[in-house]
């Protein structure tokens, strides 16, 4: 136990602390970095050179130092930094602290894992430390970061750092139950880590939650706070907040967008962009391969992948909720071999922080959304990401990527193109992200649709899940802005849905128009050359590109190293290949002909010619009249039963045959519509119990795309359209809605006429 300090004990320390503020305060003003400058291009200091106050009144240069212990920062913070073994400042720490030590706004930009964390943790606790701020100074500095995981672990990282100070510091992230206990003691907190839906809680709810006198802000991923997804929610928070403060923003892909700046009220502020003349956008250490997969044969792809890394930390990135949770629950079902995980926006978020925690320690297979996009240092480095599913810009593939190599750790990350997204790849080659092609051995593909297919007959709730996950990935193609990349139409849709393990498409309202209006088009399209030869590309392009799979073995180390280093020329004509593709597909037709492939004018007519072959009855000879159509059923039955032909064909016995049917027909709609409203009933019941027990997890039915936060303020958003939208298509979420009102009061009705005739 310990003992209380005697007041002797702490006068002293309170005069001593006096004395080490006043000669920060000396040092940092005598000889600050010049503003506009980079103390990146000043020298450091020579190893044994002396360091703090000299003999003569003045101070050893801070500005351009490279280790923590050359720079004015209090002993408290030193011890700190040492016992966690940080000794040598990274490039963003050297570049950005002198500046912010002095007090300056700074915009700093460097490559993920690079340190950014306590290039703006460090300023903040000295910040406090130089003011002497204390409990009953309420609020001295506010932290926001996009996801809650994130915050969490900037939590950890200032416990870690600002070990020997005696700030209070809190944690204020959605989803967490003890708001009101928040609530009482949130104006006693000098350090607030948050996420912005539940600062924005605290000061619409907290009866006088003061931060009028906070004096540094920090934006972690803040081009992320900045951009539409938190506009509202940001300023609303800046608009509570003090003019006069100090502003520090961090990001791998900073914005420079002066109006996103200009919502800050920044002052003159210093943009270190560590990382700009670098030749890569990403770390050095990380191996960034391409594939490009077809739609309908990705989570071959990815099963495959899994199978032959199952000594691999791998972290996979999928556009939707729904998406993750089928995966992961299906290859589940199948035993790959490898603990597999899931963390997305829809779960509670104690499971969100075990499944992050237990990921950082355990060798495994995270299935993600973008929730874990952005920031994350899992703990033991994860040796692959994975992007199954496209990003929808450069940003977000630089910030997935990031989640490997980190620090001084190498690391590998795989990108799947659809042959549509092609064009993603001229976008990330002009943001200086070196990619490599990769044409993995075809003979590893391990299928995996078939074993689905059967997964869904043997487990039926796995069914709807594959529904949704269908749907909702087109959903979050179709509302991707980039059209250039991201192009519904030029999805194979029922090869996609096979491959899922669907028996049968679903029917997506959204899409039906457009292919509606992509059939009416398609006369006109058939004459237009450009467009057609766009199709051919992607046929062409599909079969060219579709030899891909793994390599065994983590010995050989994935395929992909494999031929990748194995091979650095093939890897270029592949490349060249792909390049020469577009050209090939601009020559039109004739190219796609001469390469001995038959291609479909367009995918309606492939569709149509679908539809035939699959609700052909399989054996049985099919009668058409001269026009080319199938004969009226009972015609049929009179040409196969011969004997029967004349009565069946008598009117008489005719209308009493039809008048059966009538009746069968009736009796299996109405059988049909009670197990219809039967099931509609139960599952009003489970999902007013699940309401009762408060689970926000499950069945959310408003996707989260994005993948992002599911901060507070979105989730409320969320909870509420669930009350109301039941379905994954727009109209039959409405129509399941009003279907449901109607029944409860028929049900109504129907329970008074029966208390009415046991009373009568
Ligand atoms: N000076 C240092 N010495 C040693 N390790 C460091 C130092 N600075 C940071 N690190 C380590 O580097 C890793 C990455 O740091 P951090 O999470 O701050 O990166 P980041 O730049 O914020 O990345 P992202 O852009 O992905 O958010 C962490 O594990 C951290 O402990």
């Amino acid at each position: 136990m310990r003992r209380p300090k005697s007041r002797e004990f702490r006068k002293q320390e309170r005069v001593s602390e006096e004395e080490e503020i006043s000669l920060l305060n000396s040092w940092i003003l005598f000889q600050p970095p010049d503003s506009g400058s980079n103390p990146m291009s000043l020298p450091p200091l020579p190893k044994n050179a002396p360091v703090g106050p000299l003999h003569d009144n003045t101070y050893s240069r801070y500005a351009g130092a490279s280790r923590f212990a050359h720079f004015p920062l209090s002993k408290k913070t030193k011890d700190a930094l040492r016992e966690a073994k940080f000794v040598a400042m990274t490039d963003i720490q050297r570049a950005s602290l002198p500046h912010a030590l002095y007090g300056r706004d700074v915009l700093g930009a460097a490559k993920t894992g690079s340190g950014k964390t306590l290039a703006f943790i460090i300023p903040v606790l000295e910040k406090l430390y130089r003011e002497r701020w204390g409990p009953e100074d309420g609020v001295g500095s506010i932290i926001i970061s996009p996801t809650r995981e994130l915050a969490g672990q900037l939590f950890d990282v200032l416990k870690v750092v600002g070990k020997h100070h005696n700030f209070s510091a809190g944690l204020l992230i959605g989803g967490r139950k003890d708001v009101d206990m928040e609530k009482e003691r949130v104006n006693e907190l000098n350090i607030l880590i948050c996420t912005p839906g539940r600062l924005l809680q605290h000061m619409d709810e907290t009866p006088n939650f003061d931060c009028s006198q906070m004096q540094v802000l920090v934006l972690d991923e803040a081009d992320r706070i900045l951009d539409s997804g938190f506009k509202k929610e940001l300023n609303a928070i800046i608009s509570q907040l003090p003019k006069r403060r100090q502003t520090l923003l961090f990001s791998a892909t900073q914005t420079k967008s002066i109006q996103d700046l200009a919502r800050l009220s920044l002052k003159d502020p210093e943009y270190l962009s560590v990382h700009e003349e670098s030749v890569t956008a990403t770390p050095t250490l990380l191996k960034q391969i391409v594939m490009v997969v077809p739609l309908d044969e990705k989570l071959d792809m990815l099963w495959s992948f899994i199978k032959t890394h199952l000594q691999s930390k791998t972290l996979v990135f999928l556009s939707t909720c729904k998406q993750v949770k089928f995966v992961f629950e299906a290859f589940k079902k199948l035993h790959p071999g490898i603990p597999l995980k899931c963390l997305h926006g829809r779960m509670k978020q104690e499971r969100r922080m075990a499944i992050y925690s237990e990921f950082c320690e355990k060798r495994s297979v995270l299935f993600s959304t973008d929730v874990a996009a952005r920031g994350l240092d899992f703990n033991k480095a994860v040796d692959w990401v994975v992007q199954v599913d496209c990003p929808e810009n450069v940003a977000s593939y630089i910030h997935r990527v990031g989640r490997t190599a980190r620090y001084k750790s190498g690391g590998k990350s795989v990108l799947f193109l659809l042959p549509s997204e092609i064009q993603m790849l001229e976008k990330l080659k002009a943001a200086k992200v070196p990619v490599h092609f990769n044409k993995p051995r075809q003979e590893l593909l391990q299928p995996v649709s078939s074993l689905l297919a059967s997964l869904l007959v043997k487990y039926p709730d796995m069914q709807h899940r594959a529904q949704r996950a269908f749907i909702t990935y087109l959903r979050s193609i179709h509302i991707q802005k980039n059209k250039d990349i991201f192009d519904v139409m030029k999805l194979p849709i029922d090869k996609y849905s096979a491959s899922l393990g669907l028996p049968m498409t679903p029917k997506i309202r959204f899409l039906n128009q457009k292919i509606k209006s992509k059939v009416v088009s398609t006369k006109s399209i058939l004459v237009e050359p450009e467009d057609s030869n766009k199709e051919d590309f992607l046929e062409v392009s599909r079969k060219k590109l579709d030899t891909v799979a793994f390599n065994d073995e983590e010995t050989k180390n994935d395929l992909l190293q494999v031929a990748d280093t194995a091979n650095e020329g093939e890897v270029k004509s592949s490349e060249n290949d792909l390049l020469q593709l577009v050209d090939t597909a601009n020559e039109g037709k004739a190219k796609s002909a001469e390469l001995g492939e038959i291609v479909p004018a367009t995918r309606v007519l492939k569709k149509k010619k679908l539809k035939i072959n699959v609700h052909r009855p399989l054996g049985t000879r099919v009668v058409f009249d001269e026009e080319g159509n199938t004969l009226p059923p009972l015609a049929r039955i009179a040409d196969t039963q011969s004997g029967k032909e004349a009565m069946l064909l008598d009117p008489e016995q005719k209308a009493e045959y039809y008048r059966r049917m009538r009746d069968d027909l009736k009796k299996a709609d109405k059988e049909d519509k009670l197990i219809e409203r039967q099931r509609r009933r139960e599952k009003r019941i489970k999902q007013k119990m699940k309401l009762k027990a408060g689970n926000t997890e499950e069945e959310d039915d408003q996707d989260d795309i994005s993948g992002s936060e599911g901060d507070e303020t979105v989730n409320r958003r969320h909870k509420k359209s669930k009350l109301y939208f039941d379905s994954d298509s727009d109209e039959g979420e409405r129509n399941e809605a009003t279907t449901g009102t109607v029944t409860l009061e028929e049900q109504e009705a129907l329970a008074l006429k029966l208390l009415n005739s046991m009373h009568s």
